[in-house]
């Protein structure tokens, strides 16, 4: 039997950073990864995937063009679904590559197979192809296997026409309608994805809202976006059953009676933890009704000390940014370096068309703690650049304290907004005010020239010394 000073259950971006923190610090670390290749959820089937199709349409359909050149401009016509998985393929290779070679160089040991604990050192791992299963000790672990997409029994999943978010990467032919079912993340991001290929989209959802951590002002302006291009966007609607009509195209029955036929159904309601082949129980471990694992938010320990867990399977805000960092902490926890804490604020970046970003607070959640406030609103067609890139809509919202002048939240939606974001979150973790951005130059013509506009907004409301009218001179001798 081998014994490793670490074993990480999973290769994906929580994995990998837990993995290369404990080689860094000398120890001698093993990655089991099911998947014939490492990258997890995140390089095969999630961020990666998603991203690079998305960013495959924007460019195929010449979609940020179209402000100049009207709605009827294409760089191709006729796209394929081949089209579309050139680029991904493309960059999986290259993703799977640097990861590999990243592993390699740190001296990493990597394991193609299934792991499973026998008790809370040992696992076995069982692997494919007939061969032996192999069993290893560890002194410490950390679970990272991530989850899957949630697929419940009576939903017809066929994989052809209904779909779940890995089966949508592998489509034959692009359909011409489609019903998404579920407007979380993944939900909106491919909805809009799609209807940027003039798929003619519905987008259901049970609730009455959708992305409720997002400012409201935000989804307004988004949902103008989306009705504007005919996304039809079907709220407080309850799924009852999917079922096939004559012709074999699925019909997504909603509770009012107001059913909704297409071509492919994309089922999006939520993932779970990828922890059932793991019999966590031998390890003293147990799951919650999603297949997640709890941990000590400090340390990212599970309940049994040695084993730590990391990345979506320990759930909320289950971001590859974010399950990168929980990776690292908990490698440096495990082996006595004191982490730095994971840090409150954290972007948020929802890859749609348009896309959104946010940071800190949203109004909503300022008026709950009573926090004074003042907002600034700058919209891209008032700058420059957003003239030289045709760009009709996006604006960004900026909240400040109208008792520190600190940051308190940023929300973009537009082109960009995934990496302007970026510039609030630094001055929001440097406990900046209004008065950096009063204050600072910002080159010109870009586009984070909105973080300028936004704060000249609040502050001409809300922070401006009130000046008094000056005095015309003579003026009081004319009155007489
Ligand atoms: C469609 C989609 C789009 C997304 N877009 C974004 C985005 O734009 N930005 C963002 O930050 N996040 C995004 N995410 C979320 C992101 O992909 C996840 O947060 C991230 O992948 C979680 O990483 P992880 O470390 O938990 O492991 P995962 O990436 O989930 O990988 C876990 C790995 O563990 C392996 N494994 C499981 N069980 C075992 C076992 N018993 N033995 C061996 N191996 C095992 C699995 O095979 C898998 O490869 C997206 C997710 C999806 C589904
Ligand atoms: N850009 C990004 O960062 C990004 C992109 C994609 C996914 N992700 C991550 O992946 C995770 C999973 O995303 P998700 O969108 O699958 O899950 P989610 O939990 O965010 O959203 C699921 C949606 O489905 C709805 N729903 C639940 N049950 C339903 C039912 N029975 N019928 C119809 N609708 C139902 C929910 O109300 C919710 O709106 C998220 O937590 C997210 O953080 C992140």
């Amino acid at each position: 039997m081998t014994r490793f000073d670490l074993i990480v259950i999973g290769s994906g971006p929580s994995g990998r950073r837990a993995a290369v923190q404990a080689a860094k610090l000398g120890k001698t670390v093993l990655v089991v990864e099911k998947r014939e290749r490492v990258g997890g959820v995140s390089v095969h089937t999630g961020t990666i995937p998603s991203k690079s199709l998305r960013e495959t349409v924007l460019n195929l359909t010449g979609w940020r063009e179209r402000g100049f050149y009207g709605s009827a401009y294409r760089v191709k016509k006729d796209i394929s679904a081949a089209d579309l998985r050139v680029r991904g393929s493309k960059i999986l290779e290259h993703e799977v590559d640097v990861l590999d070679h990243q592993f390699a160089r740190n001296r990493v040991a990597t394991l193609t197979g299934e792991a499973r604990f026998l008790d809370p050192n040992h696992i076995v791992v069982t692997r494919g192809g007939g061969a032996e299963p192999e069993h290893f000790e560890a002194d410490r672990f950390v679970i990272a296997c991530g989850t899957r997409p949630h697929r419940p029994a009576n939903i017809p999943f066929d994989g052809r026409t209904v779909i779940d978010s890995d089966e949508i990467l592998k489509l034959e032919t692009l359909p011409r309608s489609m019903t998404v079912v579920g407007a979380g993340v993944i939900g909106v991001e491919y909805a809009t994805i799609f209807s940027a290929l003039e798929i003619a989209v519905t987008l259901v959802e049970p609730r009455a809202t959708f992305l409720d951590f997002i400012d409201r002002e935000m989804i307004e302006e988004f949902v103008h976006e989306l009705r504007d291009r005919n996304v039809s966007l079907r709220l407080g609607a309850e799924v009852t059953a999917v079922e096939f009509d004559h012709a074999g195209r699925p019909v997504c029955r909603i509770a009012s009676g107001r059913d909704v036929t297409s071509d492919v159904l994309l089922y999006a309601a939520g993932r779970m933890g990828s922890t059932d082949g793991l019999d966590l129980d031998k390890a003293g471990l147990e799951t919650d009704n999603r297949g997640r694992l709890t941990v000590d938010p400090k340390t990212l320990q599970t309940a049994v000390p040695h084993i730590y867990a990391a990345g979506d399977v320990i759930g909320f805000p289950s971001l590859a940014s974010t399950s990168m960092e929980q990776g690292r902490f908990a490698a440096c926890h495990a082996f006595g370096l004191e982490p730095t804490p994971l840090p409150d604020h954290f972007p948020y970046g929802i890859y749609a068309v348009p896309e959104m970003s946010t940071v800190g607070m949203s109004e909503e959640d300022v008026k709950k703690r009573q926090i004074p406030y003042e907002c600034g609103i700058a919209r891209f067609r008032e700058t420059s650049r957003g003239h030289i890139m045709g760009l009709q809509t996006g604006m960004m919202k900026m909240i400040f304290s109208k008792k520190t002048r600190r940051v308190l939240g940023v929300h973009i939606i537009g082109e960009g907004a995934t990496e302007l974001i970026h510039i609030g979150q630094a001055v929001m973790a440097l406990k900046g005010t209004i008065d950096y951005f009063m204050e600072s130059t910002f080159n010109y013509p870009t586009l984070a020239e909105a973080y300028k506009i936004a704060a000249l907004d609040a502050w001409n409301r809300a922070f401006a010394p009130s000046v008094a009218a000056p005095e015309t001179p003579g003026m009081q001798e004319a009155a007489e």
